[in-house]
């Protein structure tokens, strides 16, 4: 280790809609927090980030505001990222002293170029000397282990909070992809719908997300689940619970489910035959948050006749990779998203 280097420190940040992944070269993870930003309503002062600010959403007292900066998979509210950019790496600041050399940030292909310009921006505010940006999906296939940089076609689905990204990866670029801002929020809203329409239940989303994660489906379940669900009744006002089935929650995440497994097909159409004949050979693999919702891998297996795998600890996966990434700089030169100056 260099002289320079005990003063500075090298980190890999998954910048995702749901949750914020802090790496810092030498340790590993050392962060996971949600992307959520507390602030005072009137001087706009930052009051908690991450795991706390979280506590406060929905429960928010009048004189204070949740901000989840990352709608969609981007920046939606610049100066409110930038601080949790800057509020996660201080929380990081207990493993390391002194600045920031070098930041690899994972964000979604589908981006444009004044988004990237933010993120780029947001990274050098926070004191990063050297930026660098990677497509998530290429970070996620680099996490769980893919050989990028082989002849042939891997296909990957990182369905996270905001985005699902799907791409076909050879020769360290994204042969196909496809990038739809449908992912694990849209699926907890629809469960947040369904439940005000058919039932005039107002639940709120951190209840909605439960109910996803506990019981929500994309095939059939060999035992079908039952989740009770809390809320207030929008016609009386009055608190109400009612037990909820998984088949129904399953009816009521149709539509954002079909647009995942439409996405995946119209990529499939449009990769070139020699690689399609690799992924017929290797299958597709998933990672994001999304990709533990239950029957997920059966549903794509028996809609694409391929076979499905979920990568290993999918919550980590993009993260993992900007971590390879920053680790190997020289080696995933070609993975590196280029951005324009403008
Ligand atoms: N066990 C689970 N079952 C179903 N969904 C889950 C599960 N665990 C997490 N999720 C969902 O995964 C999503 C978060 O995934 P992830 O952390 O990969 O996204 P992100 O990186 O924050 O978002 P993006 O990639 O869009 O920027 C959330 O919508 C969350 O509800």
């Amino acid at each position: 280790m260099g002289f320079l280097d005990f003063f500075s420190k090298d980190v890999a940040i998954d910048l995702g809609t749901a949750n914020t992944l802090i790496f810092i070269r030498g340790k590993g993870i050392v962060l996971n927090e949600p992307s959520i930003v507390a602030l005072d309503r009137n001087s706009r002062k930052v009051v908690a980030i991450g795991s706390e600010a979280r506590q406060m959403h929905e429960k928010t007292h009048r004189d204070i505001i949740t901000i989840k900066p990352l709608g969609g998979g981007v920046i939606a509210d610049y100066e409110a990222a930038e601080e949790l950019i800057r509020g996660l790496i201080k929380k990081t600041q207990k493993d390391f002293s002194g600045s920031i050399r070098r930041m690899v940030i994972g964000i979604p292909s589908g981006i444009t170029e004044v988004e990237k310009r933010a993120v780029r921006d947001s990274a050098e505010h926070v004191g990063a000397k050297e930026v660098y940006l990677v497509a998530e999906p290429m970070a996620a296939a680099i996490g769980i282990g893919l050989d990028v940089e082989a002849p042939f076609g891997n296909m990957i689905v990182d369905i996270g909070g905001g985005t699902t990204e799907i791409a076909v990866i050879s020769l360290s670029g994204l042969a196909a992809g496809e990038s739809i801002r449908v992912a694990g929020t849209e699926i907890t809203n629809a469960i947040l719908q369904h439940f005000r329409k058919t039932y005039n239940l107002a639940i709120g989303e951190r209840t909605a997300e439960e109910i996803k994660i506990k019981i929500g489906s994309a095939y059939e379940l060999e035992e079908e689940l039952i989740a009770t669900v809390k809320g207030r009744n929008l016609v009386t006002s009055l608190p109400e619970q009612r037990d909820v089935s998984s088949p129904e929650i399953r009816e009521a995440i149709a539509e954002p489910i079909g647009q995942i497994v439409n996405a995946v097909r119209r990529c499939l159409e449009t990769t070139p035959p020699e690689l399609s004949a690799d992924i017929l050979d290797r299958g597709i693999l998933l990672t994001g948050g999304g990709a533990l919702i239950k029957g997920l891998d059966k549903r794509l297996s028996d809609e694409t006749k391929l076979p499905v795998h979920v990568g290993e600890d999918p919550l980590t996966a993009v993260v993992r990779g900007t971590g390879k990434v920053l680790e190997n700089l020289e080696k995933y030169q070609k993975v590196l998203m280029q951005t324009k100056r403008i």
